[in-house]
C-alpha cells in the first residue's frame, strides 16, 4: 500500500510493502490514489513520493508476473503525473530499481541519498523495463548510457546517476526533509518543463542508425541464446526513432511477450531459488531461523597452493585479515606470488585501484608457523586431497587453535566425518568446497558432517556471503552434489566418444545449449592427468589396477580413453595436446586434432567397440538425463532438501545457462513423465551403468504432477 500524509503543504506518498516496497497491486493502487488526491487538494502545493524502511522501491512484485494483471498498469500513473500542475519529487534512498526507477522517472524531479542506487535490472529476469523505462531513461540519461544500464541491468550509484542526468540532486541527511524542501522550491515552476515525456531522446551527437546496428550486433554475440538483451536494444532504439506514445506501446508489447517466455520464467525461478538456499535445516535439528553464527573477525588458510592462495585472496578482498600458512618458506613465497598475481589481474581489469590492492595485501599475514593460527576464528584447510594428510593437519589445528575456532576442510571428495574425528571438536568441523579458480568462482558448497553443529553451519553460511560467494548447504556423500552429478555427465560424454562422437562434437553440443565450456575443453584445461590420478587412486583403494583396456570397473561400464591419452603423453593444455591440440607455447585455442581421433579409433577397435554416428540430440539427452537422474537420487537421499539447491549449484559451479533455470528446472519443463521414461529406456540400453538406474523419487514424482517447489517435501527430506 502507500501511506498518504501532508506536511508544510506538501503531500507525502510513502510506498509501503516490506521488505523492498515492491509494486504490488496495493502499492500501485495506493500510489495512484495518492497522486489523484494530492492533485485535487487545493492546500497541497507539491508532492513527494518516497519509500518506507530504507528503500524507495525494488520494482514490480516479481511473484505477480505469474498471476496476471490486476490494479492500474504502471504507465497510467505516469500519464497522470504528466498532466499534474503540481511538482512531484521522488525522494530516493536505498534502491530504486526496475518499476521503482520507472516511478521515479514519472516524477518531475528526482533526488537521492548518497548511498542510493538506481537501475533497470529487468533483463536479469528475462524482461525489458515495461513501465516506460526504455522510453524515459534515454530522455534523462542519453541514449548510450541508458542503453548500457538497460542491457546490462547494472545499477548505478547516486553520484554517477546525478552526472548522467537521471537525478537532479544528491543529498546527505534526512531524505524526506530534503524532498519536502526540494519540492517547495519547485512549486512555482511549470511542471511541463520537467516532464521527461516532453524531452527528446538525448543522442549526444550519435547517429541512431549506426548505433542501432552496432548495439544489435554486440548483444547478439555477447548474449548468445539469451533473448531479453536483444529486446532491450530494440525497445531503446525504437524510443529514439518514434514519438513517445508509440514507443511506450511497443515497449509494452515486448514486455508482455517476454513475460510469458520460458527464459523469463526460468530467470524468475533462479531469482527466488538463490534466496531459498539461505533457508537451510539440519537432519538432527537446528536451522537458519534458530542457529546463531559466531562472529568471524580473522581467518587462517592452511596450504598456499593455487586453491589456498585464491581462498586467501577472497578473504582479504572482503575486508578480513587472513593468515596464509605453508610448511616452508619456498612454498609460501610461491603462494604469495600467485595471490599477488591474481590481485594485480583485478587491478589491470580496472576492478580495483592499485591503492585498494595494497590495502588488501596489508590484511595478509604469510606464515610458516602454525602458532599464528592460535587466535583466528576460522581456519580453512586447503592442502592436498589426501585423507591421511588432512587428518594430520586437523589434529594439529585442534591442538593449536582456540577451542571456539571453526575448522573447515576444502575438500571435493572426502567424507567430512572422517576428517572431523581427527579432532576433539567434531561439532566445529565442516566442509567448505571452493571451486577452481577459487577467487573467481562464486559457488561455495558447504558440507555438514553428522556432528556439525547448527552454529557452525550458520557461521560458514554467513561467511560465504561475507566473501561474496553463493553458499549452498549440502550433506556429505561421495563427490557431494556438484561432483557427484558431474560424474555421470562426463562419463556419458566419454561413452559417446567411444561410440562414435568426437570430443569437439560433444563440446559444441554443450556450448550450443548454452554451457560456457564443453566437458573435453574443461578436461584439457584442468589436466587429463588429474582425472587419471583420481581414478587410479580410487581403484587402488579397492585393490584394482585400471589399464588402457579396462572396459569395466567393479562391474560398471568404464571408458579408458583417459588412461590411453595419459599413456600417449597427452595431458591437456599444459602439454599442448589432450582431447584437442594447442598451437605454440602456452596455446589456449583448442583445435581438432586428427591424431586424437586416430587414437580413439584405434583404441576402440582394439577393445572391440563398434563405432557409429552419434547424433547431437542423443549426446545432449544422455549427458543431461544421466545427471538429472543423479539429482533426483540426491534429493531422495536428503543430501539436498530442495531442487532449487541443486540448480543453484549448477548455475554457479558449472555455468548452466541461467535463462534455462538449472537442470532440475529444465527437467520440470521437459516433464517428469517424459524424463522418467527416457531414463528407463537408457537403463535398458546401458544396463552396466549404475547412473541409469532410475531414481525411485523421480518415478514417484513422474506420476504425481507435483510442482518443483514440492519435490523436497515429496522426498520426505524437507527439514523446515
Ligand atoms: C499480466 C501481467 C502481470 C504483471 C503484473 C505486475 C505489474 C507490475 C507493474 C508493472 C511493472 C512494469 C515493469 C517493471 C518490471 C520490474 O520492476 S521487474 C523487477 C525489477 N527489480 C528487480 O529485479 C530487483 C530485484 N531485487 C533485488 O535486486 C534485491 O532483492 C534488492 C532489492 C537489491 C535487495 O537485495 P538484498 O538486500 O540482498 O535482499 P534480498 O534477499 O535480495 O531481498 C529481500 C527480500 O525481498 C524479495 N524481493 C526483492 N525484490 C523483489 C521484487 N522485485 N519482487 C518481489 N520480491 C522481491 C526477495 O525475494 C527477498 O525475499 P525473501 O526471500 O522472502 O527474504
Amino acid at each position: 500500500m502507500a501511506e498518504y500524509s501532508i506536511r508544510d503543504s506538501v503531500a507525502i506518498i510513502q510506498l509501503d510493502n516490506a521488505p523492498v516496497n515492491a509494486l504490488s497491486v496495493a502499492v500501485r493502487t495506493g500510489l495512484y490514489d495518492g497522486i489523484e488526491r494530492a492533485a485535487g487538494d487545493g492546500s497541497v502545493k507539491a508532492v513527494v513520493v518516497c519509500g518506507k524502511g530504507g528503500n524507495f522501491c525494488a520494482g514490480a512484485d516479481i511473484k505477480e508476473f505469474d498471476e496476471g494483471s490486476k490494479g492500474p498498469w504502471i504507465t497510467e500513473i505516469g500519464d497522470f503525473m504528466d498532466r499534474m500542475r503540481k511538482p512531484v519529487v521522488a525522494a530516493i534512498e536505498g534502491v530504486a530499481l526496475g518499476g521503482g526507477l520507472e516511478v521515479a522517472l514519472f516524477c518531475h524531479y528526482r533526488i537521492a541519498a548518497k548511498n542510493a542506487r538506481v537501475g533497470q535490472p529487468e533483463v536479469n529476469i528475462g524482461l525489458i523495463p515495461g513501465g516506460g523505462g526504455t522510453v524515459r531513461l534515454p530522455r534523462a540519461a542519453g541514449f548510450k548510457q541508458a542503453l548500457e544500464m538497460i542491457v546490462t541491468g547494472n545499477p548505478v550509484r547516486a553520484e554517477r546517476a546525478l552526472k548522467m542526468g537521471v537525478l537532479d540532486e544528491v543529498v546527505s541527511g534526512n531524505i524526506l526533509e530534503a524532498g519536502i524542501k526540494f519540492a517547495l522550491s519547485k512549486a512555482h515552476i511549470d511542471t511541463s518543463l520537467a516532464c521527461l515525456r516532453n524531452r527528446p531522446v538525448r543522442m549526444d551527437g550519435l547517429n541512431i542508425d549506426t548505433k542501432a546496428d552496432a548495439a544489435l550486433a554486440h548483444v547478439k554475440s555477447k548474449y548468445k541464446g539469451f533473448e531479453a538483451p536483444m529486446f532491450c536494444v530494440k525497445a531503446v532504439v525504437n524510443a529514439a526513432r518514434v514519438p513517445y506514445d508509440d514507443a511506450i506501446q511497443k515497449e509494452r508489447e515486448y514486455f508482455f511477450e517476454l513475460r510469458t517466455s520460458g527464459q523469463s520464467q526460468a530467470l524468475r525461478y533462479a531469482f527466488f531459488a538463490e534466496r531459498q538456499i539461505a533457508r537451510w535445516g539440519l537432519p538432527g535439528g537446528g536451522d537458519y531461523r534458530t542457529a546463531r553464527a559466531i562472529p568471524v573477525r580473522s581467518v587462517g588458510v592452511v596450504g598456499a597452493g593455487t586453491m589456498g592462495a585464491g581462498i586467501a585472496l577472497c578473504i582479504i578482498t572482503s575486508g578480513l585479515p587472513c593468515v596464509l600458512l605453508e610448511q616452508n618458506q619456498e612454498f609460501l613465497e610461491k603462494g604469495v606470488t600467485s595471490l599477488r598475481g591474481q590481485l594485480m589481474g583485478t587491478v589491470r581489469l580496472g576492478k580495483m585501484t592499485a591503492g585498494e590492492a595494497e590495502v588488501c595485501l596489508s590484511r595478509l599475514k604469510p606464515s610458516t608457523s602454525m602458532e599464528d593460527l592460535k587466535h583466528v576464528d576460522m581456519v580453512i584447510e586447503a592442502v592436498f586431497e589426501d585423507l591421511k594428510l588432512k587428518r594430520e593437519v586437523f589434529e594439529r589445528l585442534d591442538k593449536t587453535c582456540k577451542p571456539e575456532t571453526i575448522l573447515c576442510t576444502n575438500t571435493s571428495t572426502l567424507d567430512i566425518d572422517s576428517v572431523a574425528t581427527a579432532t576433539g571438536r567434531p561439532d566445529k568441523v565442516v566442509g567448505t568446497h571452493f571451486f577452481a579458480p577459487s577467487y573467481l568462482m562464486k559457488l561455495l558448497e558447504n558440507i555438514y558432517g553428522s556432528r556439525t553443529s547448527p552454529e557452525t553451519v550458520a557461521t560458514v553460511m554467513r561467511f560465504g556471503k561475507t566473501i561474496r560467494k553463493v553458499p549452498v548447504l549440502v550433506g556429505s556423500c561421495t563427490g557431494f552434489v556438484a561432483n557427484r552429478m558431474l560424474a555421470p555427465y562426463t562419463a556419458e560424454a566419454q561413452f559417446c566418444v567411444e561410440e562414435g562422437a568426437s570430443p569437439a562434437q560433444v563440446d559444441s553440443v554443450l556450448m550450443d545449449f548454452g554451457m560456457p565450456m564443453g566437458t573435453f575443453r574443461v578436461s584439457d584445461l584442468s589436466g587429463i592427468d588429474v582425472s587419471f590420478s583420481i581414478r587410479r587412486e580410487a581403484a587402488r583403494k579397492l585393490g584394482v589396477t585400471l589399464t588402457v583396456d579396462s572396459r569395466y570397473f567393479r562391474g560398471q561400464r568404464h571408458c579408458s580413453l583417459i588412461e590411453r591419452l595419459v599413456e600417449k603423453g597427452r595431458l591437456g593444455r599444459k602439454t599442448g595436446k589432450g582431447w584437442y591440440k594447442y598451437e605454440g607455447p602456452g596455446g589456449t585455442v583448442p583445435l581438432e586434432d586428427p591424431d586424437v581421433l586416430e587414437i580413439i579409433e584405434t583404441h576402440c577397435r582394439a577393445l572391440g567397440i563398434e563405432r557409429r554416428n552419434v547424433g547431437s540430440h542423443e549426446i545432449q539427452e544422455r549427458m543431461q538425463l544421466a545427471m538429472i537422474n543423479e539429482g533426483f537420487k540426491i534429493l531422495e537421499e536428503g543430501i539436498c532438501t530442495r531442487a532449487e539447491e541443486i540448480d543453484v549449484i549448477w548455475l554457479y559451479g558449472f555455468g548452466w545457462p541461467r535463462y534455462l533455470g538449472g537442470p532440475m528446472f529444465y527437467a520440470s519443463k521437459l516433464g517428469l513423465k517424459r524424463v522418467f521414461e527416457k531414463i528407463c529406456t537408457f537403463h535398458k540400453r546401458f544396463p552396466h551403468s549404475q547412473h541409469w538406474v532410475p531414481s525411485v523419487l523421480l518415478g514417484k514424482l513422474s506420476e504425481s504432477g507435483l510442482p518443483l517447489s514440492k519435490w523436497g517435501e515429496a522426498a520426505g527430506t524437507s527439514r523446515l
